[in-house]
């Protein structure tokens, strides 16, 4: 999938229990088209997390395949309603989280690309080997990897042309290094000398590398940041599943604090920024009034959304009323669009489609 933007945010912000609401939020809007998928959004904020809690990381996200969420869940989403307005922002609210000789790190999650055309294969088996990828029923649950392998070899050729016509690799870990050095150099700046680690979920620096360079740095207090914008069970859902089985094994990080910030896509800095974006674009077109603006999105299965509450088309919407509401406080009224994108083979499989990859498989290994 060839996702050209990776920017923006409402964070939920906690650090041992305690809730700093910062004075920028971005003004309240409206509820958004599917405010249910919203509310579920608000599973993956943060809870408080002692040293007695054994849960390691401390997000809960909706990601079985139930259709309704669960008492439990729904529990949990009553209690943080108000702690998802929380944001952490102003100088002062980042000083509170110095105490005593505490070691700030902030942890930046990634997917992860290829960097050389030799990778391409295996990235994508560690990508198609992810069961928030792929999803197999629990029956056939073993073939997880024998099927990420046989896609893999059957994608890795169209991939490489891609990555080819870009350079011949991902340009994602150059891109994120980037991010994590102007992040330490703007908190630095605020006198927060924090640590900023980079972990991808399906190529270098892997998650579990960055999680031992935070152990060996001997970080007190981790904030963990996904790069996605929006909320899927398929991006920072996968990543934050992962570094929530890390934790739960490990003595050092479950006594860590942490927290998460589960998606970012109305923080004021960020819709700025995309109507910036878009407004220097228009100004290209000779008649720019004239102009259609067209939203490009990644498609996730349609069976994540429906089934699983994934936030991300809701999030995904309101960030795009968000930016034209932008635009048009800054008098540009011209019209849009949003389109799904469907790139990758098995981007929008749902039941029957998965019929059809247990058929091809069975075929394949003459079962
Ligand atoms: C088959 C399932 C896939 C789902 C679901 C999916 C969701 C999804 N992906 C992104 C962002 C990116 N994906 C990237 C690459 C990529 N993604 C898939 C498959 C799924 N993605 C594949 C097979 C690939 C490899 C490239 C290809 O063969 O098309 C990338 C690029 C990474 C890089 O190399 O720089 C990004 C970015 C989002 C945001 C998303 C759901 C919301
Ligand atoms: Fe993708």
């Amino acid at each position: 999938m060839w996702s050209s933007s990776q920017a923006s945010t409402r964070g939920v912000v906690e650090m041992g229990g305690r809730v700093e609401a910062g004075p920028s939020h971005f003004p309240k809007r409206p509820a958004p088209r599917n405010p249910a998928r919203v509310n579920l959004s608000r599973t993956h904020a943060v809870k408080p997390c002692s040293a007695g809690d054994r849960a390691g990381i401390s997000v809960k996200c909706n990601l079985g395949w139930s259709s309704q969420p669960s008492p439990d869940l729904k529990r949990h989403l009553r209690g943080f309603s108000s702690a998802s307005e929380a944001v952490l922002t102003s100088q002062s609210d980042l000083r509170k989280l110095f105490v005593g000789n505490e070691k700030i790190g902030v942890l930046l999650l990634n997917l992860g690309g290829p960097e050389t055309l030799d990778d391409v294969q295996p990235f994508l088996f560690n990508l198609f080997a992810d069961p928030d990828i792929i999803r197999l029923p629990r029956l056939f649950r073993f073939l997880q990897k024998p099927l990420a392998q046989f896609i893999s070899v059957v994608r890795a050729p169209k991939s490489k042309e891609g990555y080819a016509s870009i350079g011949g690799g991902s340009p994602l870990r150059q891109i994120t290094d980037a991010q994590a050095e102007a992040l330490k150099e703007a908190l630095c700046e605020k006198d927060v000398p924090a640590k900023v680690y980079v972990g991808m979920r399906y190529w270098h620096p892997f998650t579990e590398e960055a999680i031992q360079q935070i152990k060996r740095d001997g970080i007190t207090k981790l904030v963990v940041l996904p790069l996605y914008p929006q909320f899927s069970i398929s991006t920072s859902g996968s990543s934050l599943r992962l570094l929530e089985s890390i934790f739960r094994e490990d003595e050092y990080l479950v006594n860590m604090q942490h927290t998460v910030i589960p998606s970012w896509y109305q923080r004021e800095g960020y819709i700025k920024a995309m109507a910036t974006l878009i407004e220097n674009e228009l100004t290209k077109f000779p008649e720019p009034q004239k102009v259609m603006i067209f939203f490009s999105a990644h498609g996730v299965p349609l069976a994540y959304v429906e089934e699983a509450g994934d936030p991300y088309k809701a999030e995904m919407e309101e960030c795009i009323d968000l930016i034209m509401e932008e635009l048009e406080k800054r008098g540009i009224t011209n019209p849009c669009t949003l389109a799904y994108q469907v790139t990758a083979a098995l981007s929008n499989f749902n039941q029957p489609n998965m019929v059809f990859i247990l058929l091809l498989l069975i075929n394949l290994l003459n079962l």
